[in-house]
């Protein structure tokens, strides 16, 4: 669950008196998510003709002074035709407001389920859309560096240090032994460009075989843009747990990539390294998270060694078996 700051309702009618918005119906915490605290409102609309909002209520992960890079994003790809949500401007113009002593946002509501078992046709449609997104973030000038980048990789393992192994024996030699490859074999220049960075299923709203949202970039930043591949491959392609690899939905994001934007040779034969890359960093947050997050707490602790083992198959195949021939 994900709701860490709990908002009366009383209080959220008054914040939304600030804009246009119309009165508050009703107030739902949003189960899903890890990072903030969400809110499905309904309201009167301005018009009365009733409109649904997502209230986000950020917490300790996301910095406040992002929030502007992740708001010209969106602002930069909806103007762009992607479906992506916008901040919503207050009468005088402010997107950021406080509420229950955190930094908050009115957020367009975007209609869509998440999937949890995608069709090939839906991660086909996931494909296209990462390429549509890149493609669109072409001359966004903002940057933001990556803080889970290889440096951040390391840093997160050092924290873990001898805690690793309480998940699973022989897990810190395991991660340090593919920090020493990676070390060596990152590619150093690739192209780069804003990536989304955490393009799961979860993150993604659809209806059917098409995207009806992109939504949760609050990992967005600059970096290698076929590493934002990586990410979306690793957590589309597997079951779960990733105990199960599902070659068709490989070749199925792959081809809709290639179909939106394009990737290079360069792109491709790096590829099973980035996704190794990939599985690290996901690996590392979620061992982190299972280390330090107390055993009751309200908010599900995700599995670390299900990226464990998409990391041990990724460093057994090849661009081929990945992204199909
Ligand atoms: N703009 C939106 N439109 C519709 N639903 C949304 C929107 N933003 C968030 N949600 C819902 O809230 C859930 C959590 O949002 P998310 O941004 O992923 O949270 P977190 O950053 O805490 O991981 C999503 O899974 C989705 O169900
Ligand atoms: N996608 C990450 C966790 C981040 O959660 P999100 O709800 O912000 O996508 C993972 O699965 O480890």
């Amino acid at each position: 669950m994900a709701v860490y700051t709990h908002v009366p309702a009383e209080e959220i009618d008054a914040f939304l008196t600030r804009y246009d918005a119309g009165r508050l119906v009703s107030a739902k915490g949003i189960a899903e998510g890890v990072e903030n605290s969400n809110y499905l409102l309904e309201t009167t609309g301005a018009d009365g003709k009733g409109h649904r909002y997502i209230l986000t209520l950020y917490e300790k992960r996301v910095d406040e002074a992002d929030l502007p890079f992740f708001m010209d994003l969106l602002d930069h790809l909806g103007a762009r035709g992607c479906l992506v949500p916008r901040f919503i401007a207050d009468r005088e113009g402010k997107r950021l407001q406080q509420l229950s002593g955190r930094p908050a946002c009115l957020i367009e509501f975007l209609t869509g389920i998440s999937v949890t078992e995608p069709t090939p046709g839906q991660a086909r449609a996931a494909g296209m859309a990462l390429g549509e997104l890149h493609k669109a973030a072409q001359g966004f000038a903002g940057e933001r560096r990556n803080a889970l980048d290889i440096a951040g990789w390391h840093a997160l393992a050092a924290k873990c240090g001898a805690d690793f192994d309480r998940i699973d024996p022989g897990l810190g030699a395991r991660v340090a032994r593919e920090l020493a490859f990676l070390d060596a074999h990152w590619p150093a220049d690739l192209p780069r460009s804003v990536i989304h960075a955490d393009l799961f299923p979860d993150n993604v709203l659809m209806l059917g075989d098409a995207v009806t949202g992109l939504i949760d970039f609050y990992f967005s930043c600059t970096d290698i843009r076929a590493y934002d591949l990586a990410v979306t491959h690793s957590a589309w392609c597997f079951s779960n747990d990733g105990a199960t690899w599902h070659g068709a939905r490989g070749a199925a994001i792959g081809a809709g990539y290639a179909q939106a934007h394009g990737l290079s040779d360069a792109e491709r034969a790096a590829f099973p390294i980035l996704c190794r890359g990939a599985a690290l960093r996901f690996l590392l947050t979620r061992a982190y998270d299972w280390i330090n997050t107390p055993a009751d707490a309200l908010v599900t602790r995700k599995d670390p060694l299900a990226y464990l083992r998409r990391l041990d198959f990724y460093a057994s195949v090849d661009a081929a078996e990945l992204l199909g021939a």
